[in-house]
C-alpha cells in the first residue's frame, strides 16, 4: 500500500520545514508587531509599558527566549500536520482491509493493508512522544520567559510608582485614577500572561492557517453551484466563511471591552471598600456603623453584579455566535468532499485528512474570533496599567517647593503656600534656623500648618519658594500618627532606617527612655503595630525614632497630641537634652507645647504671618 508522503524522507524534511517557516515567520512577527505599537493605539500603550523591556543591552536574552518559542509553536503546526497525514495513512490502511475482506480482487492486498495500518501506528508512537515532549518544553520555557518579564514590569512599575513620590501626589493630578494597587499587583500579571499567549497564539493560528492551507489546496475539488463551477471549492469555501463570521463576531463582541474594564474597576472598588473597613475596624465598631458600612459595601457589590450581568448577556450573545459558527462548520467538509468519495475520486484517508486540515483551517482562522473577549480583557489592563503611568509622569510633573542643602541650619525664603483652588495660606515667609533652635507654629485649624510642612517635605504642589535645609535623613518629618510598616517592632521603631541597622540595644535603651520599657522584649514579635499600640505609644515611638536617627532638624506635627502634659514635658525635655543641637520645629494646639520652643510663627490663614519670641 502507498502511503500518503514518504516518512523516511519526511523527519528531515519537517525540520527543514520548521527552520524555513522560522526564518520567514520571525522577520514577518517583528514587522507586523512593530506596525501595531506605531499605529494601534493599544500597541503605543504596549509599547509605553513594556517598550523598554525589549530594547537594551540585556534584551538580546529575550529575543533568545522570544524564538526558542516561535520554534516550538512552528514545531506543533508542523507536528499538527504530520498527525493529518498519519489519520490519512490509517483511515486508507483500514478501508484498503475492509475491502480485500470483502471483494475478491481487492485493489491492495489484506497484507499491504495490515502493513500499511501498523507502520501508521508506529509514526503515531513517535508523533504522540514528540507532541507530548514539544508541550512539556513549550509551557517551561513560555513560564521561564513570562516569570522573567513579570519580575521586570513589577520592578518598573512600582519603582516608577515610588518615583518622585507619585503614590502620595497623584491625588493632586486633574485627572485621578483609582485603585493603583490593583493595577500592579493584577493588571501586570495579566499583561505579561495574555500578550505572551496571544502572540504565540496568532503565530501559531497564521502558520496552521498557511500549512493546512497547502493540504486543503491538495485535497480540495470543484464545486457547481447553478451552473458556476467553483475550482478548489473546500479552500474559498472555509475562507470567505471564517472571515464573514469574524466580522460579526468583532462586531457583537466588542462592548466587552468596556464591561472587562468596568469589572475590573468596580471589583476593586469593592475590595478596597472591604480594606478601608478592616483598616478602620475599631472606629466602626465604636459608631456601631454596621448598618452604614453595610449599605456602603451592597451597593458597590450591587454595581459589580450589574455589571456582571452586562458581560453574561454580551458573552451569552458572542459564544452563541461562535459557537453555532463552529457546529456549522463541523459538516462543511463532509458535505463537499462525500460525494467526491461515492464517485470513488478519493479516498476514506483523503476525507478524513480533509475534515481534520479543515477543522485546523477553521479553528486557526477563529483563533481571531474567539480570543476576542481575551483581548477585550487585554485592553483593559493595558488601559489601566498605561493610566497608572501616565498618572506618576503627571504627578511628577506637578510642581514643588525649590530645596538645597545647607549643612546645619534651616532658611526659608519667600515661601508661598496655597490651597489647590489658588487661596493663599501663607505668603512670602522668610525664615532663619540654627543649631539648638526650636520654633512653634502656631494657628487656627485649617490656617495651613500642616500644609506649610507638606511643602517643606515637597508633597503638597501649591507652594514656592526656596528651602535650605541639612541634607537627606538629616531632616526629619513626623506626622500626628507616626506610620508604622508591617513586620516585627524592631522594623516598626528602626522606620526609616531598615531593620537590623539599628542593633538591638540600642533599641530597647531609646524605648526605656521614651516610656515604652514594657515594649523593649518584644522586638521580634510581629503584629499589626498600628492596630496593637495605643495613639499615645505611637507618638512616642515616633520621640524614639527622633533618638535613634538623631537628625540635625526635626519638624514635628501635633506629636504629643495623643499624651498627657507631663509625658509630653518629659519627651521634649528628652530631646533638648539628648540631642541638643536638633532645630524643633513643632506644629501644636496645645499652649503647654510652647515652652520647649524659642520662637513662634503664627499663621492667620490668609497669607500674614508673625515671628515672635515666645514670651
Ligand atoms: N488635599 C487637599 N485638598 C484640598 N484642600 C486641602 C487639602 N489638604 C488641606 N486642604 C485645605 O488646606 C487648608 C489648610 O489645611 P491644614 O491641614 O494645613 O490646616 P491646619 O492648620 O494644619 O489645621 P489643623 O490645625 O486642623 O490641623 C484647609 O482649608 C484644608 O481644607
Amino acid at each position: 500500500m502507498e502511503m500518503s508522503i514518504d516518512w523516511s524522507a519526511e523527519w528531515w524534511a519537517s525540520a527543514w520545514w520548521i527552520l524555513k517557516a522560522f526564518l520567514i515567520t520571525a522577520p514577518i512577527f517583528v514587522i507586523v508587531l512593530a506596525v501595531l505599537f506605531a499605529t494601534t493605539r493599544w500597541g503605543r500603550q504596549f509599547w509605553r509599558i513594556s517598550g523598554a523591556y525589549f530594547v537594551g543591552p540585556q534584551s538580546w536574552r529575550n529575543y533568545l527566549l522570544v524564538a526558542v518559542l516561535l520554534i516550538s509553536t512552528l514545531t506543533s503546526v508542523r507536528l499538527s500536520v504530520l498527525f493529518t497525514y498519519f489519520y490519512n495513512d490509517s483511515q486508507t490502511a483500514l478501508q484498503y482491509a475492509v475491502q480485500a475482506l470483502t471483494t475478491p480482487e481487492p485493489e491492495v492486498s489484506l497484507e499491504a493493508a495490515k502493513a500499511g495500518f501498523w507502520l501508521s501506528m508506529k509514526i503515531f508512537g513517535l508523533l504522540a512522544v514528540l507532541w507530548v515532549a514539544r508541550a512539556l518544553v513549550h509551557y517551561l520555557i513560555n513560564q521561564w520567559f513570562d516569570i522573567r518579564w513579570r519580575v521586570w514590569l513589577n520592578e518598573r512599575v512600582v519603582d516608577d510608582y515610588l518615583d518622585g513620590m507619585a503614590f502620595y501626589r497623584s491625588r493632586f493630578i486633574d485627572e485621578t485614577i483609582d485603585n493603583p494597587d490593583q493595577r500592579i499587583q493584577s493588571d501586570v500579571t495579566d499583561f505579561v500572561q495574555v500578550s505572551s499567549s496571544l502572540a504565540l497564539g496568532a503565530v501559531s493560528a497564521l502558520a496552521s492557517i498557511v500549512s493546512f492551507t497547502k493540504i486543503l489546496w491538495d485535497l480540495s475539488g470543484p464545486l457547481t453551484i447553478f451552473d458556476v463551477t467553483i475550482p478548489r471549492a473546500m479552500l474559498w469555501l472555509v475562507l470567505a466563511y471564517v472571515l464573514l463570521t469574524t466580522i460579526v463576531a468583532f462586531w457583537i463582541g466588542r462592548p466587552l471591552i468596556r464591561l472587562n474594564f468596568l469589572n475590573e474597576k468596580l471589583n476593586a472598588g469593592f475590595r478596597y471598600a472591604l480594606v478601608r473597613l478592616r483598616d478602620s475596624a475599631e472606629n466602626v465598631a465604636f459608631y456601631h456603623g454596621e448598618r452604614v458600612e453595610r449599605r456602603g459595601l451592597m451597593s458597590r457589590f450591587a454595581g459589580v453584579i450589574r455589571n456582571y450581568w452586562d458581560i453574561v448577556a454580551r458573552t451569552l450573545k458572542f459564544n452563541g455566535w461562535n459557537l453555532g459558527v463552529n457546529q456549522t462548520a463541523e459538516v462543511f467538509p463532509y458535505l463537499l468532499q462525500a460525494p467526491r468519495l461515492f464517485a470513488g475520486e478519493i479516498t476514506l484517508g483523503d476525507v478524513s485528512q480533509s475534515s481534520s486540515a479543515f477543522g485546523k483551517v477553521h479553528d486557526s482562522l477563529s483563533f481571531f474570533r474567539e480570543s476576542y473577549d481575551v483581548f477585550a480583557g487585554y485592553r483593559a489592563s493595558l488601559i489601566r496599567l498605561d493610566g497608572l503611568l501616565i498618572a506618576d509622569e503627571q504627578s511628577r510633573e506637578l510642581g514643588r517647593m525649590a530645596v538645597a542643602d545647607l549643612a546645619g541650619a534651616v532658611e526659608l525664603s519667600g515661601v508661598d503656600v496655597r490651597t489647590p483652588d489658588g487661596v493663599g495660606l501663607i505668603d512670602g515667609l522668610d525664615l532663619r534656623l540654627l543649631p539648638g533652635d526650636a520654633l512653634v507654629v502656631k494657628g487656627a485649624s485649617g490656617s495651613g500648618k500642616t500644609t506649610l510642612l507638606r511643602s517643606l517635605a515637597r508633597l503638597w504642589p501649591y507652594a514656592d519658594g526656596e528651602f535650605r535645609r541639612p541634607p537627606g535623613n538629616e531632616t526629619l518629618f513626623l506626622s500626628q500618627v507616626p506610620y508604622l510598616p508591617l513586620g516585627d517592632l524592631r522594623t516598626a521603631v528602626s522606620y526609616p532606617a531598615a531593620p537590623g541597622e539599628i542593633a538591638d540595644d540600642v533599641l530597647r535603651t531609646t524605648l526605656h527612655r521614651v516610656s515604652l520599657g514594657h515594649l523593649a522584649d518584644r522586638l521580634d514579635e510581629e503584629e499589626d503595630w498600628a492596630k496593637v499600640l495605643s495613639p499615645g505609644e505611637q507618638q512616642r515611638i515616633g520621640f524614639a525614632r527622633i533618638l535613634l536617627l538623631q537628625p540635625k532638624v526635626v519638624f514635628l506635627d501635633e506629636a504629643t497630641s495623643a499624651v498627657d502634659e507631663e509625658l509630653e514635658y518629659a519627651l521634649y525635655k528628652l530631646i533638648r537634652t539628648l540631642v541638643p543641637d536638633t532645630i524643633l520645629v513643632s506644629v501644636a494646639h496645645r499652649s503647654t507645647v510652647d515652652q520647649h520652643h524659642r520662637q513662634k510663627l503664627e499663621l492667620d490663614g490668609t497669607g500674614a504671618w508673625a515671628l515672635s519670641p515666645v514670651g
